[in-house]
């Protein structure tokens, strides 16, 4: 697979099956698009293309007014997820308010069809793009059958019962903590990288001593927040650890911290590590306590919690 930053780009003229999108938590409905691309684009023995965006479209035409749009992946780990699918070329196209006022048939003359020969599209029945999001899958559809002559394969909607499997509303679960939906819907779970910073080195003394963990990227979403059993990748290994999202209200805290304790593990000169949080289940809200004895006593219930969970990969 190869990374292209722009459809100016694109080596050649290649001919290939296309489809567009963001792709944000390479969910299942995403998979079911992506597989089918590179399923035809092999039988017919041209290119498969993903072209996708960044910055994602919602932050450019998001109103400044409101609270700035948080995602499930950020772009480098959207990449790691399209690199296993057997796709031939991502084309991160550049996206800024000019191309928020193309209208799809402009973008799609201008832009796709003057580096693509597009044998054909493969793209969920949800799908719109360009300005004011006119351009829907149907309208695609008439415009290869009538104007271009490709083909475009319309992908019905996966979902779960009443629930409609799409980022946004995966993003709403990871927001309130259902992290067994979320995993469900994207096949694995939601996680967060980081590195170790310091804290205030309280946690030692209550004998639950934590990783403060500061995120990779700021525009990830954050769990809701309260306690989560996880799994912790770090320095190539992996353990169960218990995560406290929140302020630390026993103590007065009044900024939102991350910190994990890894479960039964002596951990030492890990400040500046990266490392991968996996959420796998929401335990309980965070607290104020009337003593540290009391938090101790939760954190050790929690711990026995934790341990007895299975977390299936
Ligand atoms: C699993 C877990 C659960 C926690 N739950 C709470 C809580 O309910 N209320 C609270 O005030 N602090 C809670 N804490 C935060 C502790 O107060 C915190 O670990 C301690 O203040 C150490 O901070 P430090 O790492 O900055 O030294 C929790 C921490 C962990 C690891
Ligand atoms: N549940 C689904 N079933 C089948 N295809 C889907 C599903 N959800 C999205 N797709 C398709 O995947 C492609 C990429 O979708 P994209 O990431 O742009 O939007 P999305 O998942 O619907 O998220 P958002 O909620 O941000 O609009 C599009 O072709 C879209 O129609």
């Amino acid at each position: 697979m190869e990374i292209i930053s722009s459809l100016d780009n694109l080596p050649g003229n290649p001919e290939a099956y296309v489809t567009i999108g963001t792709f944000d938590g390479f969910h299942l409905g995403h998979q079911k698009v992506i597989f089918r691309l590179v399923e035809r684009a092999r039988e017919d023995q041209v290119k498969s293309i993903l072209i996708t965006f960044a910055p994602h479209p919602r932050e450019i035409v998001q109103n400044p007014s409101r609270e700035p749009i948080r995602f499930i992946n950020s772009l480098e780990e959207r990449i790691q997820n399209l690199a296993v699918t057997g796709l031939d070329y991502i084309v991160i196209q550049p996206f800024n308010q000019y191309m928020a006022n193309l209208e799809g048939e402009v973008f799609l003359e201008r832009y796709i069809m003057k580096r693509i020969r597009v044998k054909g599209f493969v793209i969920g029945e949800s799908h719109t793009f360009g300005k004011d999001r006119k351009c829907t899958a149907q309208r695609l559809k008439a415009l290869g059958n009538q104007k271009y002559g490709f083909d475009v394969e319309i992908i019905s909607r996966v979902s779960d019962g009443d629930f409609i499997i799409n980022s946004t509303n995966i993003r709403h679960l990871i927001a309130t903590g259902n992290m067994e939906s979320a995993k469900k819907y994207m096949n694995k779970p939601f996680h967060m990288k980081g590195r170790v910073i310091s804290g205030e080195k309280r946690g030692r003394t209550l004998s639950f001593p934590t990783l403060n963990i500061l995120p990779s990227s700021p525009k990830k979403i954050i769990p809701k927040e309260g306690v989560y059993c996880v799994k912790v990748h770090i320095q190539r290994k992996t353990f169960k650890g218990m995560c406290n999202i929140g302020t630390r209200p026993t103590f007065e805290g009044n900024h939102l911290t991350i910190e994990v304790h890894v479960i039964d593990q002596e951990l030492n000169n890990l400040y500046g590590r990266e490392l991968d949080m996996e959420f796998f289940h929401y335990v309980r809200e965070e607290m104020k306590f009337n003593s540290v004895d009391d938090l101790k006593k939760q954190l050790e219930k929690d711990k026995k919690y934790c341990k007895e969970l299975k977390l299936e990969d």
